[in-house]
């Protein structure tokens, strides 16, 4: 039988009037890589604050590895926030120093490895690093942690396409052997799909998908096919 990384049982939240989770029953399942797909504001991150406790549900019930989200639950989660900030004159090895004295779990061979062929220079500045490097940086810092649940919101964004080809490859060589459940929500659909196991589809705030990708591809097609049907995706993305 399959365990669950997360539960969520009629989530909702609200911000104002507006609905940023409605209803959402969802069961994540353990040791997948799993893909958290919708357009703009359909909820995403907001599922992952609430994952990581940072934002608490006005209604329902959220299960994170069999425990309720707080700092407790935080030493097993690696989470990559879509808004994240580096400190300028610090440089990549410095930042690896940094996370190994103070994040749970990290692991500092990991992290060279994946420095390795994401070509990172470990003596690069932070204030001088272009945005698809600070993302880089990022994605081995939550990457090279060695804890069951990595959420990855946003994590190729600012990276150009070729070294996004060959990083996602790496990744997928690199999440193979290991077991943890690693969500990522992104956009560039089309080129990330081939990692997924299991989806996700939101819209407006509620799961209108939600399977294994074999089944999803038997069904529909592929991810990307699945936007087309179901959000009306115009070429070239949403
Ligand atoms: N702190 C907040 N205050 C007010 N509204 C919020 C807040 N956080 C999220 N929302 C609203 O909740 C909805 C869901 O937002 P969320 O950021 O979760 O979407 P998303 O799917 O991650 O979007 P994107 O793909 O653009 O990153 C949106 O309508 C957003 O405006």
């Amino acid at each position: 039988m399959t365990t669950a990384a997360v539960n969520c049982n009629q989530i909702a939240k609200r911000y104002g009037d507006k609905y940023a989770l409605e209803e959402l029953s969802i069961s994540i399942p353990e040791n997948k890589i799993v893909g958290i797909l919708g357009p703009n504001g359909s909820g995403k991150s907001t599922l992952f604050r609430m994952i990581t406790g940072l934002v608490k549900p006005d209604s329902g019930e959220i299960e994170v590895l069999g425990k309720t989200p707080g700092w407790k639950t935080n030493r097993d989660i690696a989470y990559l926030p879509d808004r994240a900030r580096w400190y300028p004159n610090q440089t990549v090895a410095d930042a690896f120093q940094w996370a190994e004295q103070l994040l749970p779990g990290f692991d500092m061979d990991n992290a060279k490895d994946l420095a390795n062929f994401m070509e990172m220079d470990l003596d690069l500045r932070a204030n001088g690093m272009s945005r698809g490097q600070e993302a880089r940086l990022m994605l081995i810092l939550c990457m090279a942690r060695n804890v069951p649940l990595v959420i990855l919101d946003e994590p190729f964004s600012g990276i150009d396409v070729i070294s996004r080809e060959r990083i996602i490859e790496g990744m997928i060589d690199y999440l193979s052997d290991r077991d943890q459940t690693i969500l990522i929500s992104t956009h560039e659909i089309y080129e990330v799909e081939g990692m997924f196991d299991y989806a996700i589809f939101l819209n407006q705030g509620k799961a209108i998908l939600s399977e294994d990708v074999e089944e999803l591809r038997a069904q529909y097609g592929s991810m990307h096919d699945i936007f087309r049907q179901f959000y009306g995706l115009q070429k070239g993305g949403f």
